[in-house]
C-alpha cells in the first residue's frame, strides 16, 4: 500500500483540513486581540504622560516661556511610545508641533524638533496610522479661584509602534500554533497508521494470500483490542469463508453425485444402445444375424472380395415342410427346430462367414473367399448334419431336412441382390427336385427354362 493512498493520510487530510481552518481563525482572533490589548496599553501609557509633563507645559505656556516649552515637548517626543506632540494655546502664541501629527483634515504631517514642517522620518507598516490623546492645559495660580484654560495638548503615537511591541508576541503565537499543529499531526498520523492502517494492511495481504479454491479463516494481530470494527470485519469475513467452504463442499459432493449419475446413465445408455443394436442385428430366436444385419454385412464382405480380388459364395437354405412341423408338433416345437437348425449352421461355419435368417424358416450363409466347390461341400455337410439331427419332444422324435441353393460370384461380377436371386433359384430347383438336397445355380439351365428370355 503506497503512502499516497493510505487511509491514514486521507483521514489526516480531512481532519487537518478542518483543524487548519479552525487553527487559522483562532490564531487570527488571538493576534487581533493581542494587538488590541497592546494598543490599549499604549493608550493608557500615553494618558499617564500628562501627569508627568502636564504641569510643566501649563506653566511654560502661562509664562510664554518658549524655550522651556520646547524642551518639555522634546522630552515627551523622545518617549518611545510618542511619535508627535501638538500644543494649541488659546491665543495661538504658544502653538507648537513636533514629530508626526494629524492636521485639521486628519492627514498626517511632520514637523522637526524645532517645530518646522519637514519630511516624515516615520516609515514602515502603520507609520501613517496615527492615534492621539488630547488633554487640556490650565493655570492654577493663587490669583484665580478656578483653573484658567490655556489650550490643549495632543500626544500622538502610531500603529507601527504598537506593531513593533506586539511583534514578538505575534511570533510566539504563530510558533506555538505551528508546533501544536505539527505535533498533533504526527501523533494522529502515527496512531491512525498503527491502529487502523497496519491492521487493514495485514487484513488485505492475508486476503490476497488466500487460495481461492480453499480459503481459510484468518487471524489478525491486534494486541490492543479484542473487539473493534476491524476485528468485527475479520469475524464477518471468516464467517463468509466458512459459508463459502461449506457451499463448496456441498457443491463438490453434488458434482460427484452428478458425475456418478452421469456415468451410471451413460453406462445404461450404452447398454441400452447395445441391446437395441443386438435387437436390430441379432435374431432373438436363433441368435444368427437378422435380415437387415445380413444384408449390411454381406455388402461389406462383397466389397472386401472386390478389394482382395477373391471369389464369394452364397448358400440359401430353407427347412423342408416346416409348416407341417408347426402344424403337427406345435409352434413351440417349430421354434425349437429353428434353434437347433441355427446351432448346426453356427457350428458348421467359420467365424467370418455371415449367417442370417432372412425370414420364417429361410436362412442364408455368405462365405467370403470361398468358391462354388467349397460352398457346395459346406452345404452338403450341413444338409447331412440336419438330416442326422433328431429332436425329442413329448416322447416323440422329430426329424427334419433342409434344401440348399448355392451360387458364387467373382469380384464385382454380381450385386448382392443378383447372387441372392441366383441362390434362391437354385434353392427352388432343390425343392422342385424333391427337397433335402444341395443344388447350385446354373446360368445356362436357367436360360434354357421354358418362359425364360434365353429359351
Ligand atoms: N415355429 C415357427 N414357425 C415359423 C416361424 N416363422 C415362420 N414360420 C412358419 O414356417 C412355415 C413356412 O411354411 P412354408 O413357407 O409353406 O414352407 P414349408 O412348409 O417349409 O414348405 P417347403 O418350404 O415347400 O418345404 C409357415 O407355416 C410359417 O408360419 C417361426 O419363427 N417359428
Amino acid at each position: 500500500m503506497s503512502f499516497r493512498h493510505s487511509i491514514a493520510l486521507h483521514l489526516l487530510a480531512v481532519i487537518f483540513g478542518f483543524y487548519f481552518l479552525v487553527a487559522v481563525i483562532v490564531t487570527v482572533v488571538q493576534l487581533y486581540k493581542e494587538y488590541e490589548n497592546t494598543k490599549e496599553s499604549f493608550y493608557q501609557e500615553i494618558q499617564l504622560l500628562p501627569t508627568t509633563f502636564g504641569q510643566g507645559i501649563s506653566d511654560s505656556v502661562w509664562t510664554y516661556n518658549q524655550e522651556l516649552l520646547l524642551s518639555i515637548l522634546r522630552g515627551v517626543y523622545n518617549s518611545p511610545i510618542v511619535v508627535g506632540i501638538e500644543v494649541k494655546s488659546l491665543d495661538h502664541k504658544m502653538d507648537y508641533k513636533i514629530g508626526s501629527i494629524l492636521d485639521e483634515h486628519n492627514q498626517p504631517v511632520y514637523f522637526d524638533t524645532q517645530g518646522n514642517p519637514g519630511k516624515s522620518i516615520e516609515t514602515g507598516l502603520g507609520a501613517d496610522a496615527l492615534f492621539g490623546y488630547t488633554f487640556p492645559i490650565t493655570y492654577r495660580g493663587p490669583a484665580f479661584k478656578t483653573p484658567q484654560p490655556l489650550g490643549e495638548v495632543t500626544i500622538y503615537s502610531n500603529e507601527r509602534l504598537v506593531f513593533e511591541r506586539v511583534k514578538y508576541g505575534f511570533f510566539l503565537i504563530l510558533i506555538n500554533s505551528v508546533i501544536k499543529t505539527l505535533a498533533l499531526w504526527f501523533i494522529i498520523f502515527y496512531f491512525i497508521k498503527r491502529y487502523l492502517g497496519k491492521p487493514l494492511n495485514e487484513f488485505t495481504s492475508k486476503i490476497k494470500q488466500q487460495d481461492i479454491n480453499q480459503p481459510h479463516p484468518i487471524t489478525l494481530d491486534i494486541p490492543w483490542s479484542d473487539s473493534n470494527e476491524i476485528l468485527l470485519l475479520k469475524d464477518s469475513y471468516n464467517q463468509m469463508i466458512d459459508s463459502v467452504n461449506e457451499y463448496q463442499a456441498a457443491l463438490k459432493n453434488l458434482n460427484k453425485q452428478l458425475d456418478d449419475k452421469v456415468k451410471e446413465r451413460t453406462h445404461e445408455l450404452f447398454a441400452a444402445k447395445e441391446a437395441a443394436e443386438m435387437l436390430a442385428y441379432t435374431d432373438m430366436l436363433t441368435g444368427v444375424k437378422t435380415r437387415r444385419a445380413f444384408f449390411e454385412l454381406a455388402e461389406l464382405q462383397l466389397k472386401n472380395g472386390i478389394r482382395q480380388q477373391t471369389v464369394t459364395s452364397i448358400i440359401m437354405i430353407d427347412i423342408d415342410h416346416f409348416k407341417s412341423i408347426n402344424d403337427i408338433f406345435g409352434h413351440a416345437t417349430g421354434d425349437l427346430v429353428l434353434q437347433t437348425f441355427a446351432k448346426i449352421l453356427k457350428n458348421s461355419c467359420r467365424a467370418n462367414d455371415v449367417i442370417g435368417r432372412l425370414g420364417g424358416e429361410e436362412f442364408a450363409i455368405l462365405l467370403p473367399q470361398t468358391g462354388l466347390e467349397g460352398a457346395l461341400h459346406l452345404a452338403e455337410k450341413i444338409r447331412q448334419s440336419v438330416a442326422g439331427e433328431k429332436i425329442t419332444q413329448n416322447q416323440q422324435t422329430i426329424h427334419f431336412t433342409a434344401s440348399f441353393g448355392v451360387t458364387e460370384t467373382n469380384p464385382g461380377q454380381y450385386t448382392l441382390e443378383e447372387i441372392l436371386g441366383q441362390a434362391d433359384q437354385a434353392l427352388y430347383t432343390a425343392k422342385d427336385q424333391g427337397r433335402n438336397r444341395v443344388t447350385h445355380y446354373n446360368a445356362q439351365a436357367q436360360a434354357d427354362k421354358p418362359g425364360s428370355s434365353n429359351s
